[in-house]
């Protein structure tokens, strides 16, 4: 059983309408095959590749089951992060639509959990949350398990690999032994299958017939490289491909950090999340990215998991995962639900054993493809211009233009220096700021803190200066209190600040007249202040 028609599937109204003011039309397999197992009362493993509809394959049984007269918990669904919790919340609300009675609690830590005991009080069907949260609540006693005859594990493997066997096994013993157990991820390691033989009863490992692991909808490319050419590399295909939104995954947090920071230099609209951020910081970059604000997510693999976003058209392995399996999740993040999305690996040096290992394990071809050249940029921005000139010249009024460039002809020039000349102004004013970054502002919203602005300055060498050194400077100059001049680090040989918005140009042009000579602050003078 493949896909099907909703309306084949013993399920409600109530969800039939969900589904359909949703948009879908037809089950996904591991929908067709898991909501009825689900109905049907069996303990499930399923395994499905990444953005097919694994949460509503759980969400639309559970919300079947649940006794709109028992305002108890029935059922428990723990997530890996905050985000992810937040949004099977979402998906579950949405499919609940035309269940007015049935309540979902998302509950995770960084939130007040004042407020979500209010809401677990009032009455609550189905709780969606992160291990530690969960915990919190049971010990409490503002969670009860008497009830609970549903318990999920979303990304299963992921929950292992983080270390929350403990807790799961914890909240496995303590609720009600007639429950149903469901396991679920786009991969499903040894270690799922051993939770599986012990708290699962006669558990169906519902693994979606196919023959690859990843999406068939994503191209998938590799390039070989040394490490510093890593940046560049990035630049060019970001330049070149132009997605909409994209994630860009790095191996640890102070990677996704620097890298984020480099990239906002270069006047990418980039920000950072990884579980070393407060829980606002992670809110608000996530918002942001849902919302186009900032175009590049920088992300560690657990920060991604199970993440849908709408429009994701590429994602980079900046470096090559540590694991097979997070290959698979990363590049899921584009390609969702029948979408089409690119996938762009960096390897350098022995990664070339790992990457043969991720196709062998994946069954996928990744091709290998050459690093786009300046030329190359160059080519396809032109035809972008050409293609905008067009659509320009089609909808504009020029009549009066066309006066005016008529009289300099007479003049002086002809109609094609006119037209090359223009054409040079026009390109050169993009490329200026990304190739030198002498000083690049970004009044984007780039990950500043509310009301501040993000200046980026080139200081040339970075063992000759301090964040302090850079700070009396600015204070110095500008007669900002020091206090108000934040966010400071240097990264290679270019350093940021963060001052209040309102002040920032003046900042900038002060620092460019003062400070920055050719591209390098000069920071003699910044000591001497
Ligand atoms: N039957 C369907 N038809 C069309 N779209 C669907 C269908 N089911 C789910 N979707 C949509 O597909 C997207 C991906 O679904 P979901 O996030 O549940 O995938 P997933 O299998 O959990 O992926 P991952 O492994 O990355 O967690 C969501 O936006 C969801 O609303
Ligand atoms: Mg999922």
């Amino acid at each position: 059983m493949q896909k099907i028609r909703f309306n084949e599937l013993d399920v409600s109204k109530e969800i039939l309408k969900a589904v359909d003011d949703m948009g879908f039309e037809e089950t996904t397999p591991i929908q067709s095959n898991a909501i009825p197992a689900v109905l049907a009362g069996k303990d499930i493993v399923g395994q499905a590749q990444t953005g097919t509809g694994k949460t509503a394959a759980f969400g639309i049984p559970l919300l079947e089951e649940m006794d709109a007269d028992n305002k108890d918990p029935q059922a428990i669904i723990l997530c890996p992060t905050r985000e992810l919790a937040i949004q099977v919340s979402e998906e579950l609300k949405r499919l609940a639509k035309y269940k007015k009675r049935i309540y979902t609690l998302p509950v995770y830590g960084g939130q007040s959990i004042k407020r979500q005991i209010r809401a677990l009080k009032k009455g609550v069907q189905i709780v969606i949350g992160t291990p530690g949260r969960v915990m919190d609540h049971i010990r409490r006693g503002t969670l009860k398990l008497e009830q609970i005859n549903y318990f999920v594990l979303d990304e299963a493997d992921v929950m292992l690999d983080m270390g929350f066997i403990d807790d799961i096994e914890t909240v496995l013993r303590d609720i009600p032994d007639d429950r149903q157990t469901l396991f679920f991820s786009a991969t499903i390691p040894k270690s799922i299958r051993r939770l599986s033989r012990k708290y699962q009863k006669n558990s169906q490992f519902l693994k979606v017939a196919h023959e690859k692991l990843t999406v068939p909808s994503i191209e998938q490319y590799y390039y070989e490289l040394r490490r510093h050419d890593k940046l560049k590399a990035l630049s060019r295909l970001l330049d070149l491909n132009n997605p909409e939104l994209a994630i860009v995954f790095c191996n640890t947090r102070k990677m996704v950090d620097e890298l984020n920071i480099k990239l906002q230099a270069r006047g990418y609209l980039s920000d950072a999340i990884h579980g070393g951020l407060n829980q606002n910081q992670r809110d608000r970059v996530m918002g942001k990215f849902r919302n186009g604000i900032i175009e590049i997510l920088v992300a560690t693999d657990v920060a991604a998991r199970g993440i849908d976003v709408d429009d994701i058209e590429a994602v980079f392995n900046y470096d090559l995962p540590q694991d097979t399996d997070y290959y698979v999740h990363r590049i899921g993040r584009t390609g969702r639900a029948g979408k089409s999305g690119k996938a762009f690996s960096f390897v350098v040096g022995k990664d070339i054993y790992k990457l043969r290992d991720i196709q062998k394990y994946t069954k996928t071809k990744i091709k290998r493809d050459k690093i786009p050249s300046a030329d190359d940029i160059e080519e396809a921005k032109f035809e972008l211009f050409n293609e905008e000139l067009s659509a320009y010249i089609e909808s504009e009024k020029l009549e009066k233009y066309i006066e005016l460039i008529e009289n300099i002809i007479d003049e002086e020039y002809s109609a094609i220096e006119i037209a090359a000349a223009l054409m040079k102004k026009s390109l050169n004013k993009v490329e200026d700021l990304a190739e030198e970054k002498v000083v690049s502002p970004n009044f984007g919203d780039t990950g500043a803190e509310p009301g501040m602005v993000r200046l980026f300055i080139n200081i040339g060498k970075k063992d000759r200066i301090s964040p302090r050194h850079i700070v009396g400077a600015i204070a110095g100059e500008t007669g900002l209190p020091g206090g108000l001049i934040g966010a400071i680090d240097i990264y290679d040989n270019f350093t940021f600040v963060e001052v209040p918005r309102e002040k920032g140009h003046d900042v900038l042009e002060i620092m460019k007249n003062n400070y920055i000579k050719g591209n390098k602050i000069n920071i003699e003078t910044a000591k001497a202040k």
